[in-house]
């Protein structure tokens, strides 16, 4: 039977996607969403036009995520079902967008590039940091100790290949997925792929990656084909094939707005934005009574929360409590959009990233852990031709205390890309506190999640109250998408 009331704590990207698919599983529910800020979307709606000074028009920024993957189905299915395929814009894996990115290694002014998955490591200038780890990694066999079920990436690193590669390369590919500390975030939740390989490979990861028998690959692409046709996405997978990765036209905002635009329309789904979920009782007579700053109380017979694990942990009573709501910390960025008058700042490619310092993160780096070149992909141009720059300066994560001025940013910047003349004044600068927005999964995450569902299932809860979200499984947007859609697959 159908619920009869479904509550969404959380209007964000997960909270939407859940509303969206859910009113299309059960037409007759009544959906009420409830999310704190007066905006839904969350940090994934994040995306601005500034207004350029002397004429020169305007120009989009973006605070949050930027770009969006070809494999996410779920996402390519809200693009077919928002109608918003003349919107995408793709990057081709071809271009300098997708092909260059760089490094910086602190203490030593400029950025390298990161070679490709090839031989070409050996003449890269990166060559002493990442030939002991390739080098270790072929030779070494089998060498999981005994019953370790996970283990940070930067332990995963080291143990497969040598502490160097693991502290350049682990670290800076950690700062700019998870913004964490790549001796905190588990492996096996955060790159589950690299976990299985060893595993495939008998202890060898490269060894597992390039002995794929046919086979396997085949089996694999059947699984890809089988899965896709759990998803209505029309003829948008055409729109991105070749695509390393894609946006919209007007920023990555398009597909929340769109979500929310389609969820507002409905008439069987209740939006309550600016307003603060108190408590989350149940009792077995009434069932659940949701308690609110503005409301009277909601009597749902469903809940999903969206909401991060710690603030779902405030809201639970004392007397029925959900395990490891706690377990986890979170990293809080400071992303800095800067707009130059002027091109040739950069060399073409995606951005670079900071891996940790060699003094963990005392280094005055000012707290960078990288920097995206937002105009490679798609030429910044004014309306009058002008051509600008515009870079995002992503800061925080494990430093805790980034040094967020903009002469201090300036002058990093200078040094990373190694000029000898300082910067132009930016014509634009927007400063973007995100806190708390990205989970660290800690090793054994996956044991404990599965036990806060058994917990969840049993009970008061009885699976009436699922819990979702980036603090649950991936942080990516198409994860946050892919979990909406997911949600009460039981009820
Ligand atoms: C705004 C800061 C964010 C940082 N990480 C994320 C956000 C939103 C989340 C994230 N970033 C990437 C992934 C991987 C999967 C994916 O959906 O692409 C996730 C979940 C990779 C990535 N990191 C940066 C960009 C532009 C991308 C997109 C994909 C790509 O082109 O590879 C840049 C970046 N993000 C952060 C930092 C510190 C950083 C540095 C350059 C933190």
């Amino acid at each position: 039977m159908a619920p009869r009331h479904i509550a969404i704590l959380g209007g964000g990207l997960t909270g939407l996607s859940s509303a969206f698919h859910l009113s299309r599983r059960f037409p007759s529910s009544t959906i009420t969403i409830i999310e704190k800020q007066k905006r839904l979307g969350g940090w994934a709606a994040n995306t601005e036009r500034v207004q350029l000074p002397g004429g020169r028009g305007s120009v989009i920024i973006e605070g949050g995520p930027r770009t969006l993957r070809p494999s996410a189905n779920s996402v390519l299915e809200l693009i077919h079902l928002l109608g918003l395929s003349d919107s995408v814009v793709t990057t081709p894996k071809s271009s300098p967008a997708a092909k260059n990115r760089f490094l910086h290694v602190p203490g030593t002014p400029g950025i390298y590039k990161i070679p490709g998955v090839s031989l070409s490591y050996l003449w890269s200038e990166l060559r002493f940091f990442i030939t002991p780890g390739v080098s270790f990694e072929f030779v070494r066999g089998w060498n999981r100790p005994q019953g370790v079920l996970d283990e940070s990436m930067e332990s995963f690193m080291t143990r497969r290949g040598h502490p160097v590669t693991a502290r350049v390369l682990g670290s800076a590919m950690v700062h700019g997925i998870y913004a964490a500390d790549a001796r905190l975030l588990s492996v096996r939740a955060a790159f589950p792929k690299l976990w299985e390989l060893e595993e495939k490979g008998k202890g060898r990861i490269l060894w597992g990656l390039l002995t794929r028998s046919k086979q396997e690959k085949e089996a694999e692409k059947q699984k890809e084909e089988e899965d896709r046709k759990r998803y209505e996405m029309g003829d948008v997978p055409k729109l991105v094939d070749g695509a390393a990765v894609y946006s919209f036209r007007d920023g990555m905002g398009t597909l929340a707005e769109a979500l929310s635009r389609s969820v507002s329309k409905n008439p069987n789904i209740r939006i309550l934005s600016g307003t603060e979920v108190s408590a989350l009782q149940f009792d077995d007579e009434n069932g659940f009574e949701i308690t609110t700053d503005k409301t009277n109380p909601i009597q749902p017979s469903h809940v999903v929360s969206a909401l991060s694990l710690p603030a779902l942990n405030k809201i639970i009573p004392d007397a029925h409590p959900l395990p490891y709501l706690t377990t986890n910390p979170s990293s809080s960025v400071t992303a800095i959009n800067l707009v130059f008058p002027t091109d040739k700042i950069y060399p073409p490619g995606f951005g670079y990233l900071v891996c940790r310092p060699e003094d963990d993160y005392a280094a005055d780096d000012a707290g960078i852990l990288g920097v995206t070149f937002d105009s490679t992909a798609h030429d910044a141009l004014t309306p009058g031709g002008e051509r600008v720059t515009k870079v995002t300066v992503m800061m925080g994560g494990p430093h805790r205390a980034p040094d967020t001025s903009l002469p201090v940013v300036l002058a990093h910047l200078q040094y990373h890309l190694n000029r000898r003349k300082p910067l132009p004044e930016p014509l634009a600068v927007r400063v973007w506190q995100h806190r708390n927005c990205i989970p660290t999964p800690l090793p054994g995450h996956l044991e404990r999640m599965g036990k806060l569902r058994e917990a969840l299932s049993e009970g008061v809860w009885g699976g009436r109250l699922e819990v979702i979200g980036a603090g649950v499984r991936g942080v990516s947007v198409g994860d946050c998408v892919e979990s909406g859609k997911m949600v009460g697959m039981e009820w």
